[in-house]
């Protein structure tokens, strides 16, 4: 009897996998018709395809559900069911499945349209997000322009959504509850099939949080040397607009006037890829060349034809915000990103490339595991080959950087660029996602959401606002995975893991041995490594077929995510910031912000 009934239900699973195949390809299709043109045919169309599509899910719901799936045998066909016995915002009645969905694209759409005017050209008043507001922050070092393009920012793409994000939170917490779920937080949390994840995260904050206070006192010192002890404090928060990125997650912006040693040859590369002529072709090539060095897959050619790396002139609305797409019929992959020839965007174009080399890897799954092993892993993939691609070493290599010297103050500086990206977008990365979590679970209310956004900005990233806020402002979705409905924990989680993947890389590719000073971890590169390659591939072909800690165990070893990988890494940063921040006396940590927000 179980025997039979298995066996159904097996055949029943590969149907419903194909059916499911198909209807997530017309969806994403769907999608990224909206996404790449914003248009209200776009909008309604998407609409109508979410809608019919959700109406279909929940007829095979109601089928999935008849199987007694708890008491199979097979663990995978058991996993499979259990993943599709999770049905999502589907579950909601039509009437508010419509709200919600229009909710987001509501927030989406004045996100990508939000503009601000220049701070010296008042007549010129169609900068947007990419690639006008993000350029002011990696550039301008003039306060006042600053705090004026942050203002305008946070008006036009912040406070205009805070009234669709209210419903979006009821609407998203109905299907929540429908799902078995007490709020979005826990149905979020549940992703990472990990009984005490919280508690996880925390434990790692509490590992790297020295070192970022460490590099946080470092540079409030510069910045207050440069703007003055008016505009920054010496013991207290340093205001966000200040530190080279519109929503201070990294701060590669203020590198080169805060960097340890200013004599030692700059390691920008910036200048290198205009002077070479580089276009956001060449830096995809770069990247696929980088992934086929290590014997994984190269682009598929619809790839390259319906890819969009560049912002279209054609005077469209589009979410410019980079992203890569699984369409998921095993060969239509794409990439949307509005590229400029920067070092940041060299970076996200690896990142994005590691998304699509998951997604290549793992297109004969079931369609049900066609995801990372957890949420993290599929953001860290890209990140693990740029931590090879930004050593001095193999930039040297592919003609990009001058030979220089390699002593101590030049890694030190090497590191200290490596920890404005990587350490300090920790604190950011945790504290989103800690706030959407309150917000959630209602221990943030609608009049309190602005309040308690900059409480944890304060609290756990050491950061103020420029000026005072209130309720009429809603500065988290001025970010652009609050207004999407992109949950944000796996970047935290994958800041900490890429780092793990790294190490176990950098040993299979010999690039690194445990206290071997002359192969340091931040100097190696694992550039044509097939014995990294084939064990990053292996990892990577599991999709989420098995619960992460095996895919984690099939690369490092380990079953556990831990912050021993990027705190090795940093080390000797670490240790020189220390007796920097000793020998200036500088404060640690910070005193309570005088900025009025609550
Ligand atoms: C590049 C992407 C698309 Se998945 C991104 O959103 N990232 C990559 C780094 C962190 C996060 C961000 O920009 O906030
Ligand atoms: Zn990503």
């Amino acid at each position: 009897e179980r025997a039979a009934e298995e066996a159904s239900g097996r055949e029943y699973m590969r149907s419903l996998d194909e059916v499911m195949g198909k209807a997530k390809n017309r969806l994403s299709l769907a999608s990224w018709a909206y996404d790449s043109n914003i248009t209200q045919y776009n909008e309604d169309k998407f609409l109508q395809v979410s809608l019919e599509i959700a109406e279909e899910e929940k007829e095979y719901w109601k089928e999935t559900m008849t199987y007694a799936w708890h008491e199979f045998y097979d663990d995978d066909l058991k996993r499979m069911f259990k993943k599709y016995s999770v049905l999502g915002t589907s579950a909601l009645p039509e009437d508010l499945n419509q709200r919600l969905i229009q909710s987001i694209s509501n927030m989406k759409s004045t996100y990508a349209k939000a503009t601000i005017c220049d701070f010296k050209d008042q007549s010129k008043c169609d900068l947007t997000i990419e690639p006008g507001v993000t350029d002011i922050f990696s550039s301008s070092e003039n306060a006042e322009e600053l705090k004026h393009a942050w203002l305008e920012w946070h008006k036009a793409a912040g406070a205009a959504s805070k009234s669709n994000f209210t419903e979006y939170v009821n609407m998203y917490n109905e299907a929540a509850k429908l799902n078995g779920f007490d709020n979005v937080a826990q149905w979020w949390l549940s992703e990472y099939e990990t009984d005490d994840i919280e508690e996880q995260l925390a434990n790692l904050w509490t590992q790297v949080k020295p070192l970022y206070q460490q590099i946080h006192a470092y540079v409030r010192r510069h910045l207050r040397l440069k703007y003055g002890e008016d505009v920054v404090s010496a013991k207290g928060p340093i205001p966000a607009h200040l530190l080279g990125n519109i929503w201070a997650q990294t701060w590669g912006g203020v590198e080169k006037f805060t960097k340890p040693f200013p004599d030692k040859p700059d390691v920008d590369v910036t200048h290198a890829f205009v002077k070479q002529n580089y276009t956001p072709l060449k830096f995809f090539e770069m990247s696929e060349d980088f992934f086929k060095s290590l014997n994984l897959s190269g682009m598929p050619e619809l790839f390259w034809e319906r890819s969009i790396i560049e912002k279209p002139k054609d005077g469209r609305n589009l979410v410019c915000h980079a992203s890569a797409w699984d369409f998921f019929d095993g060969q239509d992959f794409r990439i949307k990103q509005c590229t400029s020839i920067t070092k940041a965007f060299f970076t996200t174009t690896h990142h994005e490339m590691g998304h699509i080399q998951y997604y290549l890897q793992y297109k004969d799954q079931p369609i049900i595991y066609r995801a990372g092993a957890n949420p993290g892993f599929h953001e860290a993939v890209g990140d693990v080959i740029s931590l090879s691609v930004s050593t001095p070493k193999h930039l040297k290599l592919v003609g990009l950087l001058e030979d220089g010297p390699d002593d101590n103050e030049s890694n030190i500086n090497q590191l200290y660029k490596m920890g404005l990206d990587k350490i300090v977008f920790l604190p950011f990365a945790y504290l989103l996602d800690l706030y959407r979590y309150g917000v959630f679970r209602g221990t943030t209310s609608p009049e309190e959401y602005n309040c308690h956004f900059w409480q944890l900005r304060e609290s756990i990233q050491g950061i103020e606002p420029p000026a005072p806020r209130s309720e009429n402002d809603f500065d988290p979705a001025a970010k652009y995975h609050v207004s999407a409905d992109v949950e944000y924990m796996r970047y935290y989680i994958s800041y900490i893991i890429q780092f793990q993947f790294h190490r176990s890389l950098c040993q299979l590719a010999g690039q690194y041995s445990p206290g071997d000073s002359s192969k340091l971890l931040s100097n190696c590169d694992i550039y044509k490594s097939t014995a990294a390659g084939n064990a990053l591939k292996d990892m990577l072909k599991l999709g989420s077929s098995r619960p992460w800690p095996d895919a984690m165990e099939a690369l490092t070893g380990q079953r556990n995510m831990d912050a021993s990988g990027v705190m090795e890494y940093f080390q000797p940063l670490h240790d020189w910031l220390k007796a920097e921040n000793e020998r200036t006396g500088e404060h640690i940590g910070w005193e309570p912000s005088t900025v009025q927000y609550c």
